[in-house]
């Protein structure tokens, strides 16, 4: 029989064992079948084979035989919040806190026990914390692929006559049905620049619209932005990737099929194809039309990346882009310059929904 000094401390190590352990497994499914992450579904597995190893320290038959799940206190003491769960992410969040809880728990009163074993599951933990990590990073990039995937309207804009200026105008935009802004201002200086992506990655965010940098990746890391473009002329998609890291987004401007898959190749997440037609906000010598935009849709069935097309495009045009097969566009003009940028946007969400 237990030993009644140490059935309390049995009972508890045996609750925070199983507790862990529904973690770990609550944790691993989400891997497994909600991120589909090959290297996360193996660091997991093999953290809670390690957790198991280490629990085999403990005289299983003392917790087993200290346990009295119908006389425990704590069973229907619920608060409203466990029932409630929204999105995978909360669940993943509760799993993770419920492991680490228990593994803290296991740790300091498995050291009454056995002192080896604190020191087991001390390492267990701290694997834990990177896990954590890993998977709200896998996570969080993966809802911004989604919102990228689920994108079709970007529009770029820049630092326009002040900060709240700027402000309402991209909290009205995005109501409107902007889905990815770019701050782009060859004009204006670093600070200037620093403070309105402030602003913009944190509005954009409470309107579930993407905020992107153009050219510059040290901004996009230094604002929390959701990502950075950059054009032939700029750092290499490899390069910018290295600055702003796995869970933001690199997209690439292309004019030619060279350079699109020169693009995927180099991990881009977009691309914008263009210029399609000539357009107020930058000057070109040539264009590559809509004939360009034929050529990646063509292209595009071998290896699916969002691709936008860019260059002088509005509602009234809009038509010759939709007929190539592009269902996504990044304009300027044709919002920033509209006498009423709402309805211009309104206009080219319709068209670009309906397809027509
Ligand atoms: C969505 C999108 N596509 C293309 C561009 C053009 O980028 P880039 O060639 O680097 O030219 P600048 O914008 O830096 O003048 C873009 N910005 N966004
Ligand atoms: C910044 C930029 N890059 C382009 C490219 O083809 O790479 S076209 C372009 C201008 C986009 O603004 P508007 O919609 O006003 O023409
Ligand atoms: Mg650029």
């Amino acid at each position: 029989m237990v030993d009644d000094s140490f059935r309390a401390v049995y009972r508890i190590l045996d609750a925070s064992a199983n507790r862990a352990n529904e973690g770990f497994r609550t944790l691993e499914e989400f891997v497994r079948f909600g991120l589909e992450n090959k290297t996360l579904v193996a660091a997991a597995k093999q953290l809670r084979h390690d957790f198991a190893q280490a629990l085999a320290r403990l005289p299983r038959i003392q917790l087993v035989s200290a346990r009295d799940a119908s006389s425990d206190v704590g069973a229907s003491a619920q608060t409203v919040s466990e029932y409630h769960r929204k999105t995978t992410d909360s669940v993943i969040t509760a799993a993770i806190e419920r492991v680490q809880q228990s593994l803290r728990v296991l740790e300091e009163y498995g050291k009454i026990v056995d002192p080896a074993f604190g020191r087991d599951i001390e390492a267990i933990r701290y694997r834990a914390y990177n896990l954590h990590r890993d998977v709200e990073l896998q996570s969080w990039v993966g809802q911004r692929l989604q919102r990228l995937a689920d994108s079709r309207l970007y529009v770029l804009i820049d630092c326009m006559s002040d900060e709240e200026a700027f402000l309402t105008a991209i909290r009205k935009w995005a109501a409107a049905g902007v889905d990815i802004f770019q701050l782009r201002d060859k004009a204006a200086d670093d600070r200037t620049l620093y403070q309105r992506a402030l602003i913009g990655a944190k509005v954009a965010a409470e309107s579930d619209a993407l905020f992107v940098i153009n050219d510059r990746p040290d901004l996009a890391v230094a604002t929390d932005a959701d990502g950075v473009h950059v054009g032939q002329d700029e750092l290499p998609p490899g390069v910018a990737r290295r600055l702003v890291g796995p869970d933001r987004l690199v997209g690439v401007s292309t004019h030619d099929l060279t350079q699109v898959h020169a693009a995927i190749d180099q991990g881009a997440d977009y691309i914008g194809c263009g210029p399609t037609f000539p357009g107020r906000t930058k000057q070109f010598d040539s264009f590559a039309g809509p004939e360009f935009l034929r050529q990646v849709h063509a292209a595009d069935k071998t290896r699916p990346l969002p691709a936008f097309a860019i260059g002088g495009i509005t509602a009234e045009n809009l038509g010759q882009v939709t007929e190539t097969g592009f269902h996504r566009v990044a304009v300027s003009g044709a919002v920033t310059a509209a006498a009423d940028p709402v309805a211009e946007i309104q206009r080219l969400k319709r068209k670009l929904e309906s397809g027509r």
